[in-house]
């Protein structure tokens, strides 16, 4: 029961994590709430169902790795968990790739997580999510992907190195950039402001896909000076430079998602349990942040 619990409450704040990146607005060349952002086959909607359609998928993960150490066996039942959530998000998307670089990062993070018994440690549930992420999948599809083929041409790590690297974007950018935005400005803004520094700081192989080595230099650019002189009429603009260039950094709103995620576990479980209504053992921050 407390097993079950535990990880119900995991894939809830997965779920509403992608809503709330979703949401967010204005994002510079993603969906939200205004405009569809450099997508023609992507909507607000189409983005809401098929974070819903993941809850499964989180809570499976979450389950898996419950109060157990990764094996190669657990990753390659995880492996099997997500191509699943793979068909099940393709299937409510008429095709479109809406989260999957999200179900394998924040996968990750529910499996990390269950594996502590719904406590979040920094850094510890990174490197437990890299962990899981260095064992071996006999079982990964060997076909070429936009992220395959832009690493490939490129030698720029993605995706996969990020999480098997403990996202060391997540730890040295966004999660510290989130927590000090938090003290001096809107949590929206917050947000806005972490994102951006994702972009300014990741070598997003959508960005990449999309734009090639001098596109991902572009839009690097561009946020980084909106970070000198941030205002929300000035991330319009962006959004709109963005559109006009087709580029969407779709690995950074995952990983802004990954970030929200982490930082709501570990806020909610401990509000709760001051309040006596959840009763997950939950452990502070470390002072490293
Ligand atoms: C390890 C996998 C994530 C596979 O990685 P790989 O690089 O091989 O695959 P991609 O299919 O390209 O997906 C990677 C997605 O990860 C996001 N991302 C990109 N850069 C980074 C980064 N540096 N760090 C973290 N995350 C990153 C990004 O996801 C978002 O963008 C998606 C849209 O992408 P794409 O379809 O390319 O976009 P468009 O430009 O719109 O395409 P076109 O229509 O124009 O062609 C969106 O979904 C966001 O989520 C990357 O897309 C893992 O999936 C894996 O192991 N796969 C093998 C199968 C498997 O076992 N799956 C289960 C895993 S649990
Ligand atoms: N808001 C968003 N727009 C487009 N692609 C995304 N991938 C993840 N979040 C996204």
């Amino acid at each position: 029961m407390k097993q079950h619990v535990i990880c119900k409450r995991i894939a809830d704040e997965a779920v509403a994590a992608l809503i709330e990146e979703v949401q967010l607005t204005p994002k510079p060349g993603l969906v939200d709430t205004e405009n569809n952002g450099a997508h023609h086959d992507l909507s607000l909607t189409k983005m809401q169902n098929s974070a819903h359609s993941l809850h499964n998928t989180f809570y499976q993960m979450a389950m898996l790795s419950f109060d157990r150490q990764p094996t190669v066996e657990i990753r390659e039942q995880f492996g099997a968990i997500g191509r699943y959530g793979e068909k099940e998000m393709f299937a409510v998307t008429e095709n479109s790739n809406t989260h999957k670089g999200a179900i394998w990062s924040i996968g990750l993070l529910c499996s990390a997580i269950a594996r502590r018994q719904g406590q979040v440690l920094f850094p510890q549930v990174f490197n437990d999510a890299a962990e899981l992420a260095n064992l071996p999948d006999q079982y990964i599809p060997k076909s070429k992907t936009n992220g395959s083929k832009v690493k490939e041409n490129y030698g720029i790590p993605g995706a996969r190195e990020e999480a098997q690297q403990a996202f060391p974007h997540i730890q040295k950018f966004s999660l510290p950039a989130f927590l000090q935005a938090a003290q001096r400005m809107s949590l929206r803004d917050a947000k806005l402001h972490t994102l951006l520094v994702l972009i300014a700081n990741l070598n997003d192989t959508c960005l990449l896909h999309r734009g090639g080595l001098e596109g991902l230099e572009f839009a690097k650019q561009e946020a980084k000076k909106l970070l000198t002189n941030f205002s929300i009429s000035n991330m319009k603009k962006l959004d709109e430079l963005y559109i006009k260039h087709w580029l969407s950094p779709g690995g950074s709103a995952d990983l802004l998602a990954a970030t929200l995620f982490v930082i709501n576990m570990s806020d909610k479980l401990k509000r709760g349990a001051q309040h006596g209504k959840v009763e997950l053992h939950v452990s502070g921050k470390s002072s490293g942040y």
